[in-house]
């Protein structure tokens, strides 16, 4: 925008420029400098002050006083000259200074307010200019108190084309044509009714002077209009041919100076058309200029929030380094703080590092001292280990005169010994015969043993066979002897208890047992009853279980077995199943199973492998609860059905289903009032549990 404006600047200044040559080419006739002209060539042609004195001289003739133009003493008298009649019309002037090496601004300011005040007044001259008398070569409008301004005629030399030939006096040529044109207006100015009676010599004077050259325009149309008003008064029209002559000849004069005129403002229609299509151009290029710095601006304003964007995206980046260099700042803090603790830490470590290093040398003076001591001992050690050297030397010669003897008794001894061992040879390889002897001995015997080892293993399986085939039998043998059996224990009398009052009468070897009631009559005072076996008052434990014990092995063939006693209350149940004490003999049938299973078991851990399991359970009040369980709620194990013939009770199969599983043991002592039960069981490969009913 800048340079747009000087540019402006510029091209306006070259237009004023440009107006100020084209006026001053119109008023100096000698002035021939182009439009485009510069201002150093505007001041080339205007630095000796002449062409200013003309103008001041055109505008104020006669104003400037003493030699001026070229007669000047220097070129400044001029232009101060010129200055002084610009102060005067109190117009805009300028410095000497600005002419010679300044700004041609002020100049060129000051001469187009002189041109605008000539144009102000020149409006009113124009008017009358028309109406003036016409002169034949030179035109020259002059008011009685006013300017003067002339145009210069072809064919006759300008006062600039006089000042080139070396003889133009400005000022002289000046004066000649006030004079001629007061001279004239003497001449012209006669009254009504005087032109008719012009004498012949007067009117040639006239005609053959340059009256008419200087006579204004005024002067020649009032000689004109007062020949035609005495032409008119005078009735009979009579004009003298010479007034006629001289009548023809104003009024060529004038038509001379309106044709003059025609072509000065045809000149000057000419000029300011050029001067409009220049201005035209000068608008479509300022237009041009407008648009492009319409683009322009565009492109700024763009360019103004891309800046924007920019100012913004850097005060984001200002802030965030404000926010690092708050950071950094307190880092900084933060390392110098560590710096000063490392600072402080660093003199302690070096007081405890100077402490530390007078110790040590304290330490290593000690040392010295005490080193130097141990030198001296060791030297004084030195001189005894000498001496003992000594002493120890002559008692390694003794000591090596006896080893030559004791080598000699060695040699002796080893001379013996070898002897020995060429005994100790013989012997051994004779013993090494003896062994290779042995050996092949103990390798018949291996393969013997190998046979009998065969032999061995045949008659095991032989073994298995037969006691599969035993177990088979015996198993056979305990079917005939009947899967139920029923055996009766009798209880002998309890200590106070009367032995009168036995109701056993009678004890069968094959389980008959007679019962008396004495309380019945005839055949009803005997009942016999038959079991399997009777155990009489004298039945040990042992004789008890020798019956059940082949059942009790039969399961460790995969039968199920159950063994459970029944009686009244103090009948001998927990006697018989478990035993009145802990000794061996005192063991009833739950102890003594669950032994012999045990021993069985461990006679056959090589064929074998069986696992023991055991559950206790008690039925009260017709509830079963499990012994083992630690969790009380969880003892109750079931409902029990009672409903059975001879009071027994089996479970209730939805709520408890018996397994089908075989090699099964339980052993049970049921009491008449269900109050107790216990129960053991023994399962071989297998630690599934099974109930069974009371
Ligand atoms: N064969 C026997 N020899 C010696 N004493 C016996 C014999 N049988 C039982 N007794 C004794 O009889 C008493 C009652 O026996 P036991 O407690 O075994 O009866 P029970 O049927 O288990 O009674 P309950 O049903 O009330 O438990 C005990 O003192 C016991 O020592």
């Amino acid at each position: 925008m800048g340079t747009m404006h000087g540019e402006y600047e510029d091209f306006d200044a070259a237009n004023r420029r440009a107006e100020v040559i084209d006026w001053l080419g119109g008023l100096l006739p000698e002035f021939d400098l182009p439009l485009d002209s510069s201002d150093e060539e505007l001041r080339d042609y205007l630095i000796d002050g002449t062409a200013l004195c003309y103008i001041a001289d055109k505008l104020m003739p006669g104003v400037l006083e003493g030699m001026w133009g070229g007669y000047a003493s220097d070129q400044r008298s001029n232009v101060k000259k010129f200055l002084c009649v610009v102060a005067e019309m109190e117009l805009p002037g300028f410095s000497v200074k600005d002419l010679e090496e300044g700004s041609m601004s002020s100049i060129v300011e000051c001469i187009l307010a002189i041109k605008d005040n000539v144009t102000t007044r020149l409006s009113g001259h124009i008017s009358n200019y028309a109406a003036k008398t016409p002169i034949r070569r030179k035109l020259e409008l002059q008011e009685t108190d006013g300017p003067v301004l002339s145009v210069a005629i072809p064919g006759k030399l300008s006062p600039g084309e006089e000042r080139r030939k070396g003889h133009w006096d400005p000022k002289s040529q000046q004066r000649s044509a006030l004079l001629s044109g007061q001279k004239v207006n003497e001449v012209f100015q006669y009254k009504h009714g005087s032109y008719t009676d012009l004498p012949a010599a007067k009117i040639s004077e006239m005609l053959h002077s340059n009256s008419l050259d200087h006579a204004p325009t005024q002067s020649l149309l009032r000689v004109v209009n007062g020949i035609l008003d005495e032409s008119i008064e005078r009735k009979r029209g009579e004009i003298p041919h010479r007034v006629i002559y001289l009548l023809r000849n104003v009024i060529q004069e004038i038509e001379h100076r309106i044709c003059i005129q025609a072509d000065h403002i045809r000149n000057q229609n000419s000029i300011i058309k050029t001067r409009e299509d220049k201005y035209r151009s000068k608008i479509k290029a300022l237009e041009t200029l407008v648009n492009g710095t319409n683009e322009e601006n565009e492109m700024a304003i763009n360019r103004l929030e891309v800046v924007k964007v920019e100012k913004y995206k850097i005060d984001e980046k200002r802030k965030l380094g404000e926010q690092d260099m708050i950071r950094l700042m307190q880092e900084k803090e933060n390392a110098e703080n560590i710096i000063n603790s490392l600072h402080q830490e660093m003199q302690v470590m070096s007081r405890m590092h100077e402490q530390f290093r007078e110790q040590m040398e304290t330490k290593a003076r000690q040392m010295e001292e005490h080193l130097t001591l141990r030198a001296k001992e060791a030297e004084f050690c030195l001189m005894q280990s000498k001496k003992k050297v000594e002493e120890v030397e002559a008692a390694s010669q003794q000591k090596s005169q006896l080893w030559s003897k004791k080598a000699n008794i060695f040699q002796s001894f080893m001379n013996n010994h070898k002897v020995s061992i060429k005994d100790i040879k013989i012997s051994s390889q004779s013993i090494k015969q003896e062994m290779h002897v042995l050996q092949m001995t103990w390798r018949n015997e291996m393969s013997n043993i190998g046979h009998d080892l065969k032999g061995l293993v045949d008659a095991a399986d032989n073994y298995h066979k037969v006691l599969a085939e035993n177990q088979k039998l015996f198993n056979e043998v305990q079917e005939l002897k009947g899967n139920i059996r029923v055996y009766c224990r009798v209880r002998p009398f309890l200590p106070g208890q009367d032995g009168k009052l036995t109701a056993i009468d009678y004890i069968g070897e094959n389980g008959e047992i007679l019962i008396s009631n004495p309380s019945k009559q005839g055949k009803d005072v005997y009942r016999m009853f038959k079991f399997n076996k009777v155990f009489s008052t004298h039945a040990s434990q042992a004789e008890v279980f020798s019956d059940i014990q082949p059942l009790i092995r039969s399961v460790l063939d995969g039968f199920n077995v159950c063994i459970f006693a029944y009686g009244q209350t103090g009948s001998g149940k927990t006697y018989t199943m478990s035993g009145p004490g802990t000794s061996r003999e005192d063991w009833g049938v739950n102890y003594r199973a669950l032994n012999d299973l045990f021993d069985i078991s461990l006679s056959r851990k090589n064929a074998f492998s069986y696992e023991v399991g055991v559950q206790m359970v008690e039925i009260y009040n017709e509830q079963v609860r499990d012994l083992l369980s630690n969790d009380v709620a969880q003892k109750r194990l079931g409902i029990w059905n009672t409903s059975q013939p001879n009071g027994l009770a089996v479970p209730d199969a939805s709520l408890h289903p018996v397994k089908s599983t075989s090699n099964i043991l339980d052993l049970m002592e049921i009491g008449q009032s269900n109050r107790a039960v216990g129960s053991t069981a023994l399962n071989e490969r297998s630690s599934r549990s099974h109930r069974y009913t009371q």
